[in-house]
């Protein structure tokens, strides 16, 4: 990965390098974030490299670089230090309700720039969770990319509504099936991503999105990243978020995205814990507490432990926000939960609204 069309360079992000690089600066593209530094691919290969201090005390439009961000950085001392981040094509970001940090811009966190598809991950052999395939959708309209589902495990067979109720909770977005384990689907899926084309993974944990990407790449990334010296494990410092595939496309695969299926339920999931908590006693996972059997919402309404206006709150809020996550609006979407997170609050804590 060093030749910088390899890695998604365009002519827009050239014109945008030209307009405001120095001589002695060089183009290059975030691979991984770490705690105090990036990995940054370039034309001569990966360096380490840090923000310039004006970057990270200056707020920029951009805020700070993120994974899959195009910079323009100088080379000094065996590093690079970063002195700007080119115009993102396309950012996956999540809303924050906290902004005292830097990175953070205009309510919300960006984990991802420049990437062309989203593949939202889930295994095809057990149900998914409507709520959270509403939410990722939602983060993905919302990043300009195109979302994509990829049913992995269909070794282990395909959950017979899956596909229907797909068609239904995701119109017009195409699925993928693949196996990991056999490989079926694996290079069709490789194709779909074109030279310099970018695809970012989400999912929750457990979906087999580690063994997606070792498949599509046909390594075991582990074993590139991790040197065995005195035969133990040791991360290097040259561990990448972001790889080049054979034919020329990219996959990202980001510990920050994999806190995704948290965050998205986060400030509901805690202003409504007392729903959620006895929800995990209902009969069917994806029990939407009105009339099905072995309801213990429903039974805590009746045998008065539960507050019948809970569960109307709860589900006016749930309708909204997949409204809202249907329209892709993330911001609109971060605000309705930050009001319902405040009023639920206040009406459990018996405050007085402001
Ligand atoms: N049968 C079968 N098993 C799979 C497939 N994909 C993944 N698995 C298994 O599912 C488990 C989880 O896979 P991972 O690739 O670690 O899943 P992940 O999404 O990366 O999980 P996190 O690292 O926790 O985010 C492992 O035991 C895999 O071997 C598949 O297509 N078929
Ligand atoms: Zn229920």
């Amino acid at each position: 990965m060093t030749d910088l069309d390899h890695l998604g360079w365009s002519e827009t992000l050239a014109q945008s390098f030209a307009d405001i690089a120095e001589p002695t600066h060089i183009a290059g593209r975030i691979i991984a974030h770490h705690r105090g530094h990036y990995e940054l691919a370039y034309a001569g290969g990966t360096i380490r490299a840090q923000c310039a201090g004006r970057m990270r005390h200056r707020d920029t439009d951009l805020g700070l670089p993120v994974v899959g961000d195009f910079v323009v950085a100088r080379l000094e001392g065996g590093g690079a230090t970063i002195d700007a981040v080119l115009p993102r094509r396309t950012k996956f970001a999540r809303a924050v309700g906290d902004l005292t940090r830097h990175d953070v811009a205009k309510g919300e966190q960006i984990i991802a720039a420049n990437i062309d598809y989203v593949f939202i991950v889930t295994g095809a052999d057990a149900d998914f969770s409507t709520r959270r395939l509403e939410r990722l959708l939602g983060a993905a309209y919302g990043s300009g990319a195109v979302p994509m589902i990829v049913l992995t495990k269909i070794d282990l067979g395909l959950a017979p509504p899956m596909i229907d109720q797909l068609a239904i909770e995701a119109p017009g977005v195409a699925v993928h099936l693949v196996s990991n384990a056999t490989g079926e689907g694996i290079a069709a899926l490789r194709a779909l991503i074109r030279p310099g084309e970018t695809a970012l993974l989400v999912g929750s944990s457990g979906v087999g999105k580690s063994s997606l990407v070792n498949r599509l790449l046909g390594t075991d990334r582990q074993a590139t990243s991790i040197t065995d010296e005195n035969g133990r494990g040791r991360h290097t410092t040259t561990s990448r978020d972001l790889f080049a595939l054979d034919g020329g496309g990219l996959i990202l695969d980001t510990p920050g995205i994999r806190a995704i299926t948290q965050w998205q339920t986060e400030g509901l999931d805690d202003a409504f814990a007392d729903i959620t908590t006895i929800a995990t006693h209902c009969r069917f996972s994806d029990c939407r507490h009105e009339a099905e059997p072995g309801c213990a919402v429903q039974a805590a309404i009746a045998d008065g432990t539960l507050e019948a206006h809970r569960l109307t709150d709860y589900a006016k809020l749930d309708r909204e926000m997949a409204h809202l996550a249907r329209r892709g609006d993330k911001r609109a979407e971060a605000a309705q939960r930050r009001k319902w997170a405040k009023t639920t609050r206040q009406r459990r804590t018996g405050d007085v609204a402001p």
